[in-house]
C-alpha cells in the first residue's frame, strides 16, 4: 500500500506575472515525490477554485495548494472549510495576506519547502453576510477601492497605491449603526475592517494586534479621514502600529452594522456588492492549513 499523501495543485492561471508553465516545472522540480503523489488543475473561470477544492476533499486529498493571490487562496479555502483537508499556498498574487500573515515564503521554491515539511495547524475563519472570508472583509473605502481596482485592466501594487492616493480625499465617510459586544452605536464610518489576519497584503497592517487562531474579529474603525490623519493611518499601517488617533479598534466575536443608504463591502478583496445590514462572524478554527513550523 502506498504511503505517499495525496496533494492537488490548483493554479489560477490569470494571477500573477508567471506562465503556468513556470510553476509545473518548479512543482515536479521541488516537490517531494516520496511524501506526495500530486495533480495539477488550472482554474477555468472565477468561482472554478471551490469546486475543485471540494471535489478535492470530498476525495479525501490530504492538501490542497492554492497557487495565486488572495482571491485564489479564497476560492480555494472556502472549499475546504471544516474539512480534513488541509489548504496550502503557492503566492503568486500582488498582496497575498494570508501567506504573509503565515509566514508562507512568498517564492515558490520556499513555499513547496514547507509544503514538503507538512505541519499543520487550524486557523479561523470570518464570514460577511455569508461570505467566507481569512484575512479581512470591510465596508466603506476599503470595498470602494476593491471595486475600482476590479474594473480597472492594470494590476499590481502600484497601481493600487494610485488609485488610494487619487480616490482617498473624495470618498466621504457615511452614517452606520453598530453593535458590538452588546453595546450599540451611531457612528460615521469611512472604513469598518473586520480583520482575521493583521495585514490587508503587501505588509499593510490595518489590525496589527490580529491572531489567526484566537477566535476573534479585529475590527477597526476610521469615523472620518482628513489628510493628515490618512498620512497617520498610512504610517501605522505600513510599521505594524495602532493608529489610535485616527482610529479605533474592538476586539469581539460578532459584528451587526445597519447603514441608511446601501454601502460597499469586500471580502478578502474581492469587492461583494453593496447592502445596507451586515452581519460577521467568527468561525474558530474552521480551516486545517500547512504553515512552517
Ligand atoms: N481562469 C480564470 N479566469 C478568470 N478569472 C479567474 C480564473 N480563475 C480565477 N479567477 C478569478 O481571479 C480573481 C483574482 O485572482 P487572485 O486574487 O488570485 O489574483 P490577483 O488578482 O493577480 O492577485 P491579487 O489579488 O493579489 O492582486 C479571483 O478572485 C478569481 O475569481
Amino acid at each position: 500500500m502506498s504511503h505517499q499523501s495525496t496533494i492537488r495543485f490548483i493554479i489560477n492561471p490569470t494571477s500573477g506575472p508567471k506562465s503556468r508553465q513556470d510553476v509545473a516545472a518548479l512543482i515536479a522540480l521541488h516537490l517531494d515525490k516520496n511524501k506526495y503523489r500530486h495533480e495539477i488543475v488550472y482554474t477555468a473561470h472565477a468561482g472554478h477554485a471551490t469546486d475543485l477544492a471540494k471535489e478535492a476533499a470530498d476525495k479525501g486529498c490530504n492538501i490542497v495548494v492554492a497557487v495565486g493571490g488572495d482571491g485564489t487562496v479564497n476560492e480555494v479555502a472556502r472549499g475546504l472549510l471544516y474539512s480534513e483537508t488541509a489548504l496550502a499556498i503557492l503566492p503568486k498574487g500582488s498582496g497575498n495576506g494570508l501567506a504573509r500573515h503565515l509566514l508562507v515564503p512568498l517564492n515558490i521554491k520556499g513555499a513547496l519547502r514547507i509544503i514538503n515539511r507538512g505541519y499543520t495547524s487550524f486557523i479561523d475563519s470570518g464570514n460577511i453576510n455569508g461570505h467566507p472570508f481569512f484575512t479581512t472583509a470591510g465596508i466603506g473605502f476599503d470595498a470602494y477601492i476593491s471595486s475600482v481596482f476590479a474594473g480597472n485592466s492594470k494590476r499590481g501594487l502600484k497601481t493600487y497605491v494610485q488609485l488610494v492616493l487619487k480616490e482617498v480625499m473624495k470618498y466621504r465617510h457615511l452614517p452606520i449603526k453598530a453593535t458590538i459586544n452588546g453595546s450599540v452605536f451611531d457612528s460615521d464610518c469611512y472604513v469598518m475592517a473586520f480583520a482575521n489576519a493583521a495585514q490587508y497584503g503587501n505588509n499593510a497592517y490595518i489590525a496589527p494586534m490580529a491572531n489567526i487562531q484566537d477566535g476573534m474579529l479585529d475590527v477597526c474603525l476610521v469615523r472620518q479621514l482628513n489628510f493628515r490623519k490618512a498620512l497617520h493611518l498610512s504610517y501605522c499601517m505600513l510599521t505594524k502600529q495602532l493608529a489610535t488617533d485616527s482610529a479605533e479598534y474592538f476586539q469581539t466575536n460578532a459584528v451587526e452594522v445597519e447603514t441608511e443608504q446601501e454601502i460597499m463591502y469586500h471580502a478578502d478583496g474581492d469587492f461583494m456588492g453593496k447592502a445596507s445590514r451586515f452581519s460577521v462572524h467568527m468561525e474558530p478554527k474552521s480551516l486545517k492549513v500547512v504553515v512552517p513550523a
